[in-house]
């Protein structure tokens, strides 16, 4: 598969080592377009790909196109690919632009893919949400599905309007799992730990409790009660977080992302 990036930052870095790992696409099959030269000498260096500040003909010469760019340079940065597309699949990552946008952007292209993948990319252990405009056949939806098996999972959506929901959750999830290591290790920092050592302790809590999760069936709050002694140390500390509204903060956290997803096309001027 031949894969052309649009915009070479954090996300299709993490993107294009997936690729290459696990040969979905070979170094020469992938290009990247970036107006920052600095970025383009470094994932030139790095992966060996094709890197440049310009748009040429070559660089339309592939199967995919992936949109790599912050929604609030998405439209500048689309438009000069109007007209030029062909049967290329466009497979946008920007958070909060409906496929409908993205396709008047592009001269109405339909043969569009939306995901939505979180930082964990980066070293290969994402979670990708993905919706097809209805369009797009098997083979598209197929190619795109590689493209994000290659830095994580993957889950389809049948209805756009989930991704705002995928983003909220996975999508902006993991700060909120580094909220909390760092609200952890700070109070391991209290109790006399160094930072280092505190930082240890939580990392490890959090990784062993998710993998404990992943390797269970029981739902999770069976595995909550399992710790949770009579009379002991963990009802003392749950009881506080229950007192302090914790469940509904974090709901109320994931509502805010939600909304804010909703509201950004809107926020640069286009209707859904
Ligand atoms: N960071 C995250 O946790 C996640 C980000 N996303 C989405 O991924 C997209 C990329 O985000 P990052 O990689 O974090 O951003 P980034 O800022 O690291 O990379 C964006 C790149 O686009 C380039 N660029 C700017 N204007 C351009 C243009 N006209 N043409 C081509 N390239 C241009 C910039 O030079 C930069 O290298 C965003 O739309 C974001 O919403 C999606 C999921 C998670
Ligand atoms: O905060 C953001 O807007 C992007 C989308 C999901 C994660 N980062």
């Amino acid at each position: 598969m031949r894969i052309s990036f649009l915009g070479g930052g954090r996300m299709a870095e993490a993107l294009i080592g997936g690729l290459l790992a696990r040969q979905v696409a070979s170094a020469r099959a992938v290009q990247v377009m970036d107006p920052d030269a600095v970025r383009c000498r470094a994932l030139e260096a790095r992966f060996g790909v094709a890197a440049q500040t310009v748009l040429d003909d070559a660089w339309f010469e592939t199967d995919v196109i992936v949109l790599a760019v912050k929604p609030q340079h998405l439209r500048e940065a689309v438009t000069p690919l109007a007209g030029r597309l062909g049967r290329i699949l466009v497979l946008s990552i920007a958070a909060g632009l409906p496929l409908g946008v993205i396709g008047r952007w592009l001269g109405g292209h339909r043969r569009l893919v939306r995901a939505m993948p979180n930082t964990p990319a980066l070293v290969g252990a994402g979670v990708t949400g993905l919706y097809a405009d209805p369009s797009v056949d098997a083979l598209g939806r197929e190619e795109a599905e590689r493209i994000m098996a290659a830095v994580g999972e993957v889950l389809w959506v049948e209805e756009e309007g989930k991704i705002d929901a995928i983003t909220a959750l996975s999508g902006s999830g993991p700060a909120y799992v580094f909220a909390f290591l760092e609200a952890l290790q700070a109070a391991g920092e209290a109790l006399g730990f160094d930072a280092a050592t505190a930082r240890r302790l939580a990392q490890a809590t959090a990784a062993g409790a998710v993998r404990l999760a992943q390797e269970s069936e029981e739902p999770l709050s069976r595995l909550r009660e399992n710790v949770t002694s009579k009379g002991g140390t963990t009802e003392a500390a749950l009881a506080r977080l229950t007192e302090r509204g914790f469940a509904e903060t974090v709901r109320e956290a994931v509502f805010a992302a939600h909304a804010r997803s909703q509201e950004l096309a809107r926020q640069l001027g286009e209707a859904p």
